[in-house]
């Protein structure tokens, strides 16, 4: 069964249609209660199911290296980032799926071109890129543990800013 259980957040690295409302007369503490079985995994009805997608996005069975770092993993990959393959799910997936996915692409591609396009960006002091930490602080949403610092030069003429 590949189902995580943490605390009293149930983790779901993937999850399958729930629904199902079963009784299970072999679990006596079970009786007159009613669960829904994703995958096997008994969940008190109306319990929320939060989906770690945190931990299917490091997951090595769904992903080669998924510790490093390589956007180009994507380049040859087919793989829908709107909820059909649940090893990638930025914008969730059925009827709560992100209503904004579109507009936040556009945003997220046209502010990265701009930035990339306006701007040199170097690391300060001589720093290597393998000397960047990329450690995580734990959160709701996941946050740098040491603050990035970049040195940015304008690549344009400067009435085009
Ligand atoms: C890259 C940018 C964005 C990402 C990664 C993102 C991601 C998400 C995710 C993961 C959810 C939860 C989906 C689920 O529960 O299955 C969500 C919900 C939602 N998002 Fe986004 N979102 C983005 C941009 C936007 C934008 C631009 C808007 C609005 C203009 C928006 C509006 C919403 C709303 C209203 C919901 C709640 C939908 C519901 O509960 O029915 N999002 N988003």
């Amino acid at each position: 069964m590949d189902i995580l259980s943490i605390g009293t957040t149930i983790v779901v690295p993937i999850v399958q249609p729930i629904g199902t409302t079963i009784s299970r007369p072999n679990r006596s503490h079970l009786l007159g209660r009613q669960y829904v079985v994703p995958i096997g995994y008994d969940v008190s009805k109306g319990t929320t199911v939060i989906i770690n997608v945190w931990s299917i996005g490091r997951n090595p069975k769904y992903w080669d290296a998924p510790e490093q770092y390589l956007p180009e993993r994507f380049l040859d990959k087919k793989i829908d980032m709107l909820g059909q393959n649940f090893a990638l799910l930025p914008f969730g997936s059925g009827r709560r799926r992100c209503p904004g996915y579109n507009l936040g692409l556009k945003i997220v591609r046209s502010t990265l071109a701009n930035l990339l396009h306006g701007f040199n960006w170097k690391l300060p002091k001589n720093m290597k890129p393998e000397d960047v930490c990329v450690e995580e602080h734990y959160g709701l949403t996941t946050h740098p543990k040491v603050p990035l610092e970049m040195i940015i030069e304008p690549r344009l003429p400067l009435h085009l800013y």
